[in-house]
């Protein structure tokens, strides 16, 4: 095998016919084998053999074995009695064929010798072998000398094999002339190829380390072998016997592919994190193994995203603790992949805590001459509630500590408990936000669940101040004496935590589980009746009763507040619709039974609606008469002239109740039924327009 200290291949080497690919000196290219004499060589040839040089075969490229079709054609149609004598007939003509072909080919293929570094065999779905063969030089066929059971034949080496083992340096060099040139070209276009892939893919990866270290000589086949080029051009490197033809053959290839893939880079414009890698393997010398590419793509993929929420937790002013474990959790989500379930957690974690109010609040205006008209405004009566209200912010203007009471409001529903509490924000100057805790009976609801359950979040009190963005809002907890029990807590228990200002400057959400301080935070809170409010949590809050209303506060009530905010809403003005207190005073009286005024409020909110729609009509009907000025000045006087009269009947019984809003003649123009109590009674309304 050795002659003069060069390499020699046996000079009689069993061919592997293949059609399946080109395997140049240098690579290493996978087969698979199944024809019978392919089969045979490996069987009797590869399997037996136990030297080094058993295991050199050559393999003939782009050559279907003949007899392979044949056997294919055999098994398909053995049950063919006509068919198989026809195929006797054939085989005998097709073996001299096959001999010539194979004759032919030994007379003008080159393949290639190649050492098989792996066998494996498998009976599915039938019998082959696959062989990983490694090329090492070229050989022309000399002659045939056997067919059967493999092929087997007389070779010439073609290619050196000492050229392999010589360092770049003794090898191809500039002084060499023309091949010099040609091979130092080619040197380059192979580093400028390199310098546009991407590293974190094996095969560039070992061509990087390959370029440098193997001789100028083998560029040209490993080159050809690695980049995308068809099995054509791989046979015409193959071919290609002298070192300056072979050089010629695959530099065009080499070119194209860099040329294909600038124009690539000019279509895709290339993203900043790939430009990040291909520079961080441009400047260190030594490619990166695959396992740190792919950390490195990680990181570089989600970067913008990780080092989007990196800014975000820097600049949300955040407490200590909060701002350890937010590092904490965004060095795991630097490291997690993208598509791992937990990622979107984490994710959802940091934005939350990002998004929270640590250190952002709003200056209180408070002015207690101000804060007392503005009450007034709001609110008719409750001098009791208002009073103590003054007193509270008049406290909290002197004294800029906010360890005050919490004020609990208890009163029938609808006397304006959740409206007060409105009013008091923006007496304050504060963001406004109402939990509603009725039925509530989970602890979590309060205190949020652990991040270790499937779709854990934060609690009402963290989810509002997320809401509105900022430390200190007023939260009215409505509805404290309808908290429920259950066996996932007792949340009147969670809220004492919340309302105790001795504690609640480091509330704890189980979701968030790092403190917030809530000692900003202005609750109140409301109720219809004590008796169902834990004591404990009672303990902590000061009662504040507000008592039903009288007849005559209602009325005024509904002058002051209702009918002209349900005016507003309806978008209707008063000229439009004109309730007579003695009507107020009839609806108050005989459709509805309440404390408070939610009632009343709807039946006015009924009136308006029935106004609205006729309202509606009427300007269709104008729009369509007002074609003339003597028309446009009838309407506009018979707009304003409209007047409402309240028909009030129950169990059949007619009772008219008419105010006469304008003297003059008054006309009828239409009158409507409205459902307003369900069984004993309707409203109907009747339009008046003044001639
Ligand atoms: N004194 C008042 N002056 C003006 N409007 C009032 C007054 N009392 C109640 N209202 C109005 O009555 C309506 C109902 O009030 P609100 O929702 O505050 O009642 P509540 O006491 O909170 O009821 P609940 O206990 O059912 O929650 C609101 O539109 C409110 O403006």
């Amino acid at each position: 095998m050795t002659s003069g200290g060069g390499i020699q291949i046996p000079s009689r080497l069993p061919l592997l016919l293949t059609h399946e690919g080109v395997l140049l000196p240098g690579s290493t290219v996978r087969f698979s084998v199944d024809s019978p004499r392919n089969m045979h060589l490996v069987s009797q040839r590869l399997l037996k053999g136990t030297s080094l040089k058993s295991t050199i075969i050559g393999v003939i490229p782009n050559t279907r074995d003949p007899e392979r079709d044949s056997d294919d054609c055999t098994s398909e149609h053995r049950v063919d009695k006509t068919y198989f004598v026809c195929y006797l007939l054939f085989n005998t003509i097709h073996s001299v064929h096959t001999l010539s072909h194979l004759l032919f080919l030994s007379s003008c293929r080159i393949g290639t010798a190649g050492i098989a570094v792996q066998v494996v065999g498998s009976n599915w779905p039938k019998p082959h072998y696959t062989l990983l063969i490694t090329g090492l030089c070229r050989f022309s066929v000399s002659s045939l000398l056997k067919e059967r059971p493999f092929v087997l034949a007389e070779v010439k080496q073609l290619d050196k094999l000492e050229q392999y083992t010589t360092p770049a340096r003794e090898g191809v060099t500039a002084e060499d002339g023309e091949l010099g040139e040609l091979s130092q070209k080619f040197y380059q276009a192979a580093v400028q190829l390199l310098g546009m892939l991407d590293m974190s893919v094996p095969v560039v990866a070992k061509f990087r380390r390959l370029l440098d270290s193997l001789p100028r000589e083998t560029l040209p086949d490993v080159v050809a072998s690695m980049i995308r080029t068809s099995n054509k051009e791989k046979l015409q490197v193959l071919d290609a016997v002298s070192l300056e033809e072979r050089f010629k053959k695959a530099l065009p290839m080499l070119t194209r592919q860099i040329e294909g893939l600038k124009l690539l880079q000019k279509t895709r414009k290339m993203s900043p994190d790939h430009e990040n890698r291909v520079l961080s393997v441009r400047k260190g010398g030594v490619f990166p193994g695959r396992q740190f590419s792919l950390e490195e793509e990680d990181e570089d993929d989600d970067g913008d995203d990780t080092a989007a929420i990196e800014r975000k937790v820097h600049g949300a002013n955040m407490p200590e603790a909060a701002l350890r474990i937010c590092l904490k959790e965004l060095k795991r989500l630097k490291k997690m992949p993208q598509s791992m379930p937990e990622y979107a957690l984490t994710r959802n974690y940091l934005d939350l805590m990002v998004e929270l109010p640590w250190s952002k609040s709003t200056k209180d205006c408070l002015d207690i001459r101000a804060a007392r008209t503005l009450l007034d405004n709001d609110h008719y009566a409750m001098d009791k509630l208002k009073r103590r209200v003054l007193e509270y912010l008049a406290v909290r203007q002197l004294k800029t500590s906010l360890k005050g009471p919490i004020l609990c409001f208890v009163g029938p529903p609808g006397v304006g408990k959740t409206s007060v509490g409105r009013s008091i924000a923006r007496t304050l100057g504060r963001e406004f936000h109402r939990i509603a805790l009725g039925g509530v009976c989970d602890q979590s609801d309060i205190r949020g669940h652990r991040r270790t359950y499937v779709g854990s979040m934060p609690g009402r009190i963290i989810n509002g101040l997320k809401t509105v963005g900022v430390n200190n809002p007023v939260f009215l907890l409505d509805e404290v004496d309808k908290l429920g029990k259950s066996l996932q807590g007792d949340p009147a228990a969670a809220l004492l935590e919340v309302l105790d200002p001795e504690q609640n400057h480091s509330f704890t959400d189980h979701y968030l589980n790092v403190a917030f301080d809530l000692s900003q935070v202005l609750f109140i809170a409301t109720a219809n009746t004590t008796a169902t409010i834990p004591p404990a949590l009672l303990d902590r809050m000061e009662v504040l009763q507000v008592p039903g209303y009288t007849q005559e506060e209602k009325v005024e009530i509904a002058h002051r507040h209702l009918i002209p905010n349900q005016l507003e809403q309806h978008g209707l003005t008063p000229q439009q619709l004109q309730i007579p207190q003695e009507s107020t005073q009839d609806i108050i009286s005989r459709y509805t039974r309440e404390a408070g005024v939610r009632s009343l409020e709807r039946k006015i909110g009924a009136i308006c609606r029935a106004v609205a729609v006729k309202v509606a009509e009427g300007h269709k009907v104008t729009k369509r008469d007002a074609s003339t000025p003597e028309d446009s000045a009838q309407q506009g006087k018979s707009q304003s002239s409209l007047c409402i009269c309240v028909l009030l009947c129950w169990d059949g019984g007619l009772t008219l109740y008419r105010q006469w809003m304008v003297s003059g003649k008054l006309l009828l123009v239409a009158s409507q039924i409205l459902s307003v109590y369900h069984l004993h009674a309707r409203l109907s309304l009747c339009y008046m327009f003044s001639d």
